[in-house]
Formats: C-alpha cells, sequence, structure tokens
C-alpha cells in the first residue's frame, strides 16, 4: 500500500496551497466587507470573479471532474485537493469551479443530459458562467425519504406542468443561478422507487418564484447563493427538459449523491486542518494563569485527539475514494456512507474544541470558527441525516449475518 500522493496530485496541491496562502486568505476579509456593502449580497461578488479568473489562468479549474470536460483526475488526486480548498470553504470551492451544488449538477449533466441539455445548461456552467440549483427537499414531507417528494410533474402533450413547494435550495438566491433541476413525481401509481422524475428548469419560466431565504443558525450563506424556499406554480417546460426517463429520478438522484458526500467530507476535513491551525498558534500565543494555553493538559489533550481523528478520517476518505475509482460508486456504496456518518460529527468535535480555546473570539465573527461549525453542523442533516446512512448500513451489515 502505497500512502504518498502521486506527481500529477503533488503538482496540483503545491499550486492550489500557494494560490490560497497568496490569494484566497487575503480575500475572506474582503468578500465580507463586500457582502456587508453589495447592492444584492446573494450575487457573485466582484472579489470572486477575481479568483475565479486567477484559478482558472493557473489550470486550477473543474478539478472535480474526471475525463476531457474536467481536469481529468481521479477521486483520489481529487480528495487531497478538494480538502485544500475546504480550508476556505466560502471561497476557494467557488473560485475554482468546484462548489456545490454545481459540481453535483455538472455531473449528472455530464452523465444524464442529452447533448442539446450539455450544451444549454453544462457549458456555461463548466464556463463558471452560470451557476445552478438542485431542488429536492420540501417543507410538507419528510424529505429524507425521497419516496416522500410531493411536487408533481404531469405531462400535457409536449410539456411537463411542475406544481410544487421547495425549500432548503442551496445556491438559488444568487440571481446568476438561471437554472434548477427539480425532482418530482410523474407518476404516483408506480412502484415507490419509479415514482420520480427530474426535470430542467430555467429560472425566468413563469410560475417559478423564489421566495425566500432560509437562514441557518442565522447565517444567510450570501457567499454561496443561499438556500431558497421556491414555489413552482403550474410551471411548464418542454418534455425535452426530462433529465434520463421518467421514473429515473430516484437513481439519477443516488448517482448524483455519491461524489457529492465524499466531495463534502473532503472539504469537512480541510476545515479540521484550518481549526487545529488556529487552535495551535492560539494555545502558543496566548498566556492564562501564568503560562500559554498549550501547556494545560486539556489543550494538548484536545490538540492529539483533533489530530488523531483527522488523521483517521482522512484515510477513511482516501479508502472510499480509490474504491470509487477502482470499483465505481456503487461499490463504494458502504464506505460513501461511513465517511457520511463520521466526518461532520467529527469535525464538528474537533471545530467545537477550536471554538472552545478562541473564548468570547471562537464564537464571533473574527475568527472563521463559528461560520465553519454551523456548516458542518448542517452537513449532518445535508444530503441525508446521519440516521438515514446509519440505518441502511446497518442492515447492510446485518443482511450479512440472516
Ligand atoms: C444547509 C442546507 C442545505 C441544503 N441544501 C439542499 C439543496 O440544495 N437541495 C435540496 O433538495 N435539499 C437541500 N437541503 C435539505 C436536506 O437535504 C434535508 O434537510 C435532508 O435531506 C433531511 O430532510 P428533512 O429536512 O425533510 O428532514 P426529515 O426527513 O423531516 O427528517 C428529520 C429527522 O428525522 C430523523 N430521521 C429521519 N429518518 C430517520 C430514520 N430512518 N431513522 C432515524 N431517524 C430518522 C433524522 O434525525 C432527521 O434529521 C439542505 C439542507 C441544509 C440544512
Amino acid at each position: 500500500m502505497d500512502f504518498a500522493y502521486d506527481a500529477v496530485t503533488e503538482d496540483h496541491r503545491r499550486r492550489l496551497l500557494a494560490f490560497l496562502d497568496e490569494h484566497v486568505y487575503p480575500a475572506e476579509a474582503v468578500l465580507a466587507e463586500q457582502v456587508a456593502t453589495a447592492g444584492d449580497p446573494w450575487d457573485t461578488l466582484p472579489v470572486v470573479e477575481e479568483l475565479k479568473t486567477k484559478a482558472r489562468e493557473q489550470g486550477l479549474w473543474n478539478l472535480f471532474l474526471p475525463g476531457d470536460r474536467g481536469a481529468g483526475l481521479t477521486n483520489l488526486q481529487y480528495a487531497p485537493l478538494a480538502e485544500i480548498t475546504g480550508r476556505s470553504p466560502h471561497l476557494a470551492p467557488i473560485a475554482t469551479n468546484c462548489a456545490a451544488p454545481d459540481t453535483g449538477n455538472m455531473e449528472l449533466l455530464s452523465e444524464f443530459g442529452t447533448p442539446e441539455q450539455q450544451h444549454r445548461w453544462l457549458e456555461p456552467l463548466l464556463a463558471g458562467e452560470i451557476r445552478s440549483a438542485f431542488a429536492m427537499t420540501e417543507p410538507d414531507v419528510a424529505s429524507s425519504d425521497a419516496r416522500n417528494i410531493a411536487t408533481r410533474i404531469e405531462r400535457d402533450g409536449d410539456e411537463y406542468v411542475i406544481t410544487g413547494r421547495k425549500w432548503f435550495i442551496s445556491g438559488a438566491m444568487n440571481p446568476r443561478c438561471r437554472v434548477f433541476i427539480v425532482m418530482g413525481k410523474t407518476d404516483p401509481g408506480a412502484e415507490p422507487h419509479r415514482q420520480q422524475s427530474m426535470v430542467i428548469v430555467p429560472r425566468d419560466t413563469p410560475g417559478v418564484e423564489v421566495k425566500r431565504a432560509m437562514t441557518v443558525f442565522g447565517y444567510g450563506d450570501e457567499e454561496s447563493g443561499g438556500h431558497a424556499e421556491i414555489v413552482f406554480d403550474r410551471v411548464r417546460v418542454p418534455v425535452e427538459n426530462l433529465v434520463g426517463g421518467e421514473g429515473d429520478g430516484f437513481a439519477i438522484a443516488q448517482a448524483r449523491l455519491g461524489p457529492g458526500r465524499i466531495h463534502h467530507c473532503m472539504r469537512a476535513i480541510g476545515m479540521a486542518e484550518r481549526a487545529i491551525e488556529l487552535m495551535c498558534r492560539r494555545a502558543l500565543s496566548r498566556v492564562a494563569f501564568g503560562r500559554p494555553l498549550g501547556e494545560q493538559g486539556v489543550v494538548q489533550d484536545w490538540i492529539a485527539e483533533s489530530r488523531v481523528r483527522v488523521e483517521q478520517l482522512r484515510q477513511l476518505v482516501l479508502k472510499t475514494a480509490w474504491l470509487m475509482d477502482t470499483v465505481g460508486n456503487k461499490g463504494a456504496h458502504t464506505e460513501i456512507q461511513a465517511i457520511k456518518i463520521a466526518t461532520p460529527s467529527t469535525v464538528e468535535w474537533v471545530l467545537d474544541k477550536a471554538v472552545q480555546l478562541h473564548g468570547a473570539g471562537g464564537v464571533s465573527q473574527d475568527f472563521p470558527l463559528a461560520s465553519l461549525w454551523a456548516g458542518v453542523r448542517t452537513l449532518r442533516l445535508a444530503d441525508g441525516p446521519d440516521e438515514v446512512h446509519k440505518r441502511s448500513l446497518a442492515r447492510r451489515e446485518l443482511a450479512k449475518y440472516r
């Protein structure tokens, strides 16, 4: 077993780390300032556009996408790079065109889109010209069970008519988010896993109404386009906007979420690394009761535990990435669930310790820790709650012994 990164990964890591040092970290304060003063804080802000141009010039672009359309990296090669972007999660993923939910939507269109759908939507997404959203969750039903999704997609001649209400649709507050991929029921009478389909809905279609922005622990997440509640009131799109076939929605959602989940986990490890760095710097520079905080046994325990837990996570994530490359996303199903269970709660633990060590500063806007904590806490819900992943993993484990 070779634990070293290969030459391609090392080269990208070196360039990406330098990009963060030179451009991204200094831009964090500028971004906060621009969000506070912008006419439309949801719009992609000038500092983000400048970073996108620089990243693209340096070949740090579409790193997540394998094959000719993207940077051509494997999951194993991309994992350490996504980790680095996670160190500045509001800027680095967007700057490199590797931000959710666009990444999942680009993968989806790449894999299941028709040539016409790819031309109209995938190409501008790959170029970073527009953004996109994925609309599945609904306020009125328990959406962790995708079979409950109630939005109707009814065929009427050459059109589909869409009626329903969605919420927590990430990215959709950004006016440059031009397209929604909407999940709904085309055939409520079919067997449960064949009732759902996905359709492409351009934002400016009559009947689409972006109602309001949901907050997350009080944060608007303006930098990433927020999380919208959207009403679809008899929205009509041509039948050509169907993704895959009627009834394929559930299967496509599963395919979309595999890479999406590992990407979230990779970035979360980057958040934990940033927290450990901040924790150590604070522990060395702050003195209480006659000695640096870092000389307190309890603080050393937090630092050591954090390092051990993050190393364990990283090995599991890298193994999962390697399995996805070698046996496919389906073959890596158990491991994808395992990292989705392990990563958010472990990183939340690390962030909690870093917040504690920073005292009041830790919960304030002067350090990134509070916002990182809020972000990682939501990962225990987004893309499926912990309990649902545990249920499914445990059932597969039990099946071995039936
Ligand atoms: C920040 C953020 C961004 C999001 N972005 C998007 C997006 O872009 N697009 C989108 O479509 N959705 C998005 N979501 C929604 C997210 O995917 C859902 O919140 C999630 O799937 C859970 O659905 P729900 O909120 O309806 O919870 P429910 O289904 O109502 O579940 C509530 C709770 O019940 C418990 N539970 C459920 N099932 C079980 C079980 N089998 N065993 C034990 N306990 C169980 C769990 O604790 C769960 O948290 C986002 C959510 C957040 C917080």
